[in-house]
């Protein structure tokens, strides 16, 4: 029998994006609730109690609301939002991270799914935490651009109207909402200085992490211990440089759910830096959200993907 899956805010971005992944498999019925209705709390627990599984693509007072609705049901839940990626009681879905966190997903009822950024970010800082190659109390910057998608409607319709054009810094004052989980799933001890961008362009990010002093060897096992810690991964992989140089197109794998890592560096002057790539859409948002929600249904890992 198909699972039932509910999409709450299924036309916002992300909603949508899980949607176009979702409408044509056979093994999946969504449970839908009419488009003017999305914000009505009686529609949306009836959904919820209906479904096998939610997917949160809201707002996080939003998310934490849908989670209280749907707690008396025992529906299982993916939460694309920043509410509970700390939370003690929801597994980080992420499953790539760490040995184990793929059987903890699959066996979870509330998954939170990394932010588009974190993903990133903790994809390359962690593996160097457990190498010894950063030191959790001095961690190392982060900078990066992400397409326009990643502020959801608002910000696409800011730059579809052409009220905004340009590209821009932000999060300047160090209070980015990924902050946390970059440092708990990080394993950080302290808060690492976050420096993100937007672009004029839809869809894509890169991010850099920058390591100073890392030195010759250092890059080689830093490359060394991001090929351990992904050996195997169907979506992340460790890519050589070159792919990345000299420009880094935060563009390249739209469309995808991939995740590719690449060490950079001067070996002459020891400077490095980790750059990461992804779709903010794909294993940034809606691509994770499946490849967990495959995960929790016990089908192919990449189905829809
Ligand atoms: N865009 C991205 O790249 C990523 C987004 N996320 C996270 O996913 C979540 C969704 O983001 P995104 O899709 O970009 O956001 P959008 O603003 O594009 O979509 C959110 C949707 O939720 C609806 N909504 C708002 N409040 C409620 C409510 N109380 N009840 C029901 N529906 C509601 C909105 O309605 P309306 O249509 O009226 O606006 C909208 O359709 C956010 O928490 C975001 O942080 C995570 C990773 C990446
Ligand atoms: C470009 C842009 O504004 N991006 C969003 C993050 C998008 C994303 O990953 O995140 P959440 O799941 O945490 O919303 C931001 O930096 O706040």
């Amino acid at each position: 029998m198909a699972h039932k899956v509910f999409i709450d805010g299924e036309v916002g971005t992300t909603g949508l994006q899980i949607r176009e992944r979702l409408q044509n498999r056979d093994d999946i019925t969504l449970v839908q609730v009419a488009a003017e209705r999305r914000k009505d709390a009686g529609a949306r627990r009836e959904a919820l109690a209906e479904a096998d599984v939610a997917i949160l693509c809201l707002p996080d007072e939003a998310a934490k609301e849908a989670a209280a609705l749907a707690e008396p049901y025992g529906t299982r839940l993916i939460d694309a939002s920043t509410a509970h990626r700390v939370a003690p009681d929801w597994v980080f879905g992420f499953p790539e991270m760490a040995e184990g966190q793929r059987a903890l997903v699959a066996g979870a009822t509330r998954v939170s799914n990394p932010g588009c950024w974190s993903t990133c970010a903790i994809a390359l800082i962690r593996p160097l935490v457990q190498a010894g190659l950063i030191d959790p109390a001095a961690p190392p910057s982060i900078s990066g651009v992400s397409g326009y998608t990643g502020g959801g409607k608002a910000m696409i319709a800011e730059y579809e109207s052409g009220e905004v054009q340009g590209s821009f810094l932000y999060a300047a004052a160090q209070g980015h909402k990924h902050l946390p989980e970059i440092m708990a799933h990080g394993l950080l001890s302290r808060v690492p200085v976050f420096v993100p961008s937007v672009g004029q362009y839809a869809q894509g990010m890169a991010v850099a992490v920058h390591l100073p002093g890392l030195g010759a060897a250092g890059m080689k096992a830093a490359e060394d211990a991001l090929r351990a810690a992904y050996a195997g991964a169907r979506f992340v992989a460790v890519v050589e440089a070159s792919v990345d140089e000299p420009r880094v197109w935060p563009e390249r794998l739209n469309g995808t759910n991939r995740l590719e890592l690449s060490v950079h560096g001067n070996p002459k002057t020891g400077e490095a830096v980790l750059v990461a790539v992804l779709d903010n859409l794909g294993k940034g948002a809606s691509g994770a959200a499946v490849q967990n929600l495959n995960l929790m249904l016990g089908v192919d890992e990449g189905a829809g993907l």
